[in-house]
């Protein structure tokens, strides 16, 4: 077969601010997300057509913050159906920011192909002065259709930076620097050229034991916040209203406090996994530091954040309830 003279690249569109439109160009905060239709944001960017054959798919048109479950194992199979097309080099998902690290997260563990796969959104809607969207859009097309790009799990480009799917988390809720990954960025895309730093070190895709292939659905899982003077009965309602596990978003170390240890034990005790992190955001939770997760069988989140946690825990839980298999799951992914 002749060699393509462009890489194909296919934008599966879900909504967000980067398909918002606001009132006036002051507006930068102040909009509606998820209006402009993906061929209006194609036809918007014209030097596309210099880096890639693009064509458009709407999956959904919906801010971020209303993605479920559902939605994510949807947009999986159409992900994963789109890699296997030989005529597909490469898909990005233009996505609400809010929520962007936890599809990111979950299509690295259940896509297996190394295509790549790049989310991007923006922090300020088309219509307003300095919008972030346009080049945030061309810059993860021009990924999405690099060769270089391959093999390296889902990707996140914002900002002019490559970030791992796996790593990255919303840092800032209202400048375009939203985006940040405690170990570092994978690399940059510059005038339409990547420039690549690290590799992930964790499970990813092609060796994921995931597939979404083969999912039908998630488990329910809660997130509670760590703080001063928490409740026992909130814990007990997310039992009640079918969480499989929670995570606790712990104070410090994922630290729990003295009057909670025995509801959380006791739950354990009924088949509830609970899952140790920290709502600070950067570091680890050890195994065994401030609680005995050992004796009381609990699971740390390893350097995941709660809202990746939750998306882990989920995938695990398809695949087992030992809690040795999901705490060797969450060291290795
Ligand atoms: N900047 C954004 O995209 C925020 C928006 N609420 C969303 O996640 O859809």
């Amino acid at each position: 077969q002749p060699a393509r003279s462009k890489p194909q690249v296919v934008i599966l569109a879900t909504g967000g601010t980067i398909a918002g439109a606001g009132a006036s160009a002051t507006n930068s905060a102040t909009y509606q997300a998820a209006k402009v239709p993906v061929d209006k944001l194609i036809a918007g960017i014209p030097e596309l057509d210099n880096v890639a054959q693009v064509r458009g798919e709407q999956a959904f048109q919906i801010a971020s913050e209303s993605f479920t479950n559902d939605k994510l194992v949807e947009l999986g199979k159409r992900v994963s159906a789109l890699v296997k097309d030989p005529q597909v080099d490469g898909v990005v998902i233009t996505h609400g920011t809010d929520t962007l690290e936890e599809t990111s997260f979950f299509l690295n563990l259940v896509i297996r192909s190394d295509k790549p796969v790049v989310l991007v959104g923006s922090m300020r809607p088309g219509t307003s002065m300095s919008a972030d969207g346009m080049l945030n859009l061309y810059n993860a097309v021009v990924v999405a259709g690099s060769a270089d790009a391959r093999g390296k799990g889902s990707l996140v480009v914002m900002n002019d930076q490559i970030h791992s799917g796996r790593d990255v988390t919303k840092r800032v809720n209202i400048q375009t620097n939203a985006f940040y990954s405690q170990w570092g960025p994978l690399g940059m895309v510059v005038e339409g050229r990547t420039y690549w730093f690290r590799t992930p070190a964790k499970t990813h895709t092609t060796r994921s034991e995931f597939d979404i292939d083969t999912l039908r659905s998630l488990p329910e899982v809660h997130v509670l916040y760590g703080t001063g003077n928490m409740t026992p009965e909130v814990y007990k309602a997310a039992a009640r209203a079918g969480a499989r596990a929670i995570v606790h978003a712990g104070t410090g170390n994922g630290s729990v406090a003295n009057y909670l240890v025995d509801t959380l034990k006791a739950l354990r005790s009924e088949g509830l996994h609970i899952v140790r992190s920290s709502r600070v955001g950067d570091g680890l939770v050890l195994r065994n530091s401030e609680q005995p997760d050992d004796k009381y069988e609990w699971v740390v989140a390893h350097d995941l954040n709660p809202q990746k946690a939750k998306i882990l825990a989920a995938l695990a839980l398809t695949k087992t309830g030992d809690t040795k298999e999901l705490q060797r799951i969450f060291w290795q992914y």
